[in-house]
């Protein structure tokens, strides 16, 4: 999680916010699959990592450099320790935030052992020179480590044992060119269907001994915007739901009136998603609306909108951002089961007269 965002605080009081809170961190670790064969979905990069690393293992190597990218949530860093448990290998982790100088990174480094795996989350977020530190080090296993200062400043090459550099990114086109060719695979991370999230809830209420049928789980599934920790995030809502109000198990109805409460609703939108996506109905006919008339008509920061509302309404295809301004489609009139004003002629004489 990125402190300098100024959204970070209004996503992390949302049940459907994407970041990791503190309830989350405490309880992802059980939670966490710890092998390929656990890991649900994400077919493809599960095949093509299943074959670096059996190779690697194979030839007795140590794997390639691996780049995970995706959005938060979707089994990053549970992937880089699945990495390192596949090669039966120790895992060593940091972040790019957490690496100020060069030396931080040449202490971490240069302890390493043989084989082992360094996670290094956030690598976006790196300096420059430990950045380019580490340019040598995954190429050459190998880094410079400079002693002393100006004119009389001297290199000294220190051999590193071969390591398998885990990076993990949520903003892979941060990264410059040289950093992203030095990893042997990159992985994308996809946002899971629903039916694949359909195991993920299964499997997590099986470790928390939550009893769950199948249309319970469809029900969490279809509202956890395609990202796993939401999804076990929601199914922690729902069992405190089941203990109070029913027998304990959950079933689709109790689901969906848990999810009901917490002003989740059938399709991952809370309440700011809709308070958004009404405003654009209902005030200015579905656009299109400028970001900061919107913003100001939602008593929200323009930030706030854009980054924490907009992206899910536009991936669910609700909301668009055009040059005019921001448009609502017909999927968004359906959803909050309005009715759009008759497109007669001359009704397009309104648009547009919401500026930015
Ligand atoms: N493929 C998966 N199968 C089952 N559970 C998963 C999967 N991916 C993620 N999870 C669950 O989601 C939680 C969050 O995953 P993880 O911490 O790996 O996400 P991340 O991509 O590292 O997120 P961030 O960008 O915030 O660091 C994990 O605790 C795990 O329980
Ligand atoms: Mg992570």
């Amino acid at each position: 999680m990125n402190p300098d965002d100024p959204t970070a605080a209004d996503t992390d009081m949302r049940l459907v916010g994407p970041a990791a809170d503190g309830e989350d961190q405490a309880v992802e670790a059980a939670l966490r699959p710890r092998s390929l064969g656990e890991f649900v979905g994400q077919e493809r990069v599960r095949e093509q990592l299943d074959l670096v690393l059996r190779a690697a293992l194979a030839r007795g190597a140590t794997a390639d450099h691996v780049l995970l990218s995706g959005a938060p949530g979707l089994g990053k860093t549970t992937l880089s320790m699945i990495i390192a448990a596949e090669m039966n290998a120790p895992i060593r982790i940091t972040s790019g935030p957490a690496i100020q100088h060069a030396g931080d990174l040449a202490a971490i480094l240069s302890s390493l052992q043989e084989g082992e795996v360094l996670f290094l989350d956030e690598i976006h977020r790196m300096s420059r020179p430990a950045e380019e530190m580490l340019y040598m080090a995954m190429e050459d296993f190998r880094v410079d480590v400079i002693v002393g200062k100006g004119p009389g400043a001297t290199a000294i090459p220190l051999e590193l044992p071969p390591f398998t550099l885990v990076g993990a990114t949520t903003r892979a086109g941060l990264l410059p060119p040289p950093l992203r060719d030095r990893f042997g695979f990159t992985a994308h991370m996809e946002f899971y269907d629903p039916a694949e999230l359909k195991r993920v809830v299964h499997r997590s209420a099986s470790l928390l001994d939550v009893e769950i049928d199948t249309e319970g789980a469809a029900e969490i599934a279809g509202r956890s915007r395609g990202t796993p920790r939401i999804a076990n995030r929601l199914l922690r809502r729902v069992r405190d739901y089941a203990q109070v109000k029913a027998d304990g198990r959950i079933d689709r109805e109790v689901a969906a009136a848990a999810l009901a409460v917490y002003e989740v609703d059938g399709r991952g939108l809370d309440r700011l998603d809709r308070a958004v996506l009404g405003a654009l109905l209902r005030l200015f006919g579905g656009g299109p609306v400028g970001l900061s008339t919107l913003a100001v008509a939602v008593g929200e920061e323009r930030e706030t909108v854009e980054e924490v509302a907009e992206p899910f309404l536009v991936r669910e295809g609700l909301l668009a951002r055009t040059p005019r301004g921001r448009i609502a489609t017909p999927a968004a009139w359906t959803h909050l089961g309005l009715v759009p004003p008759q497109q007669g002629p001359g009704a397009g004489g309104q648009q547009g007269l919401f500026g930015a």
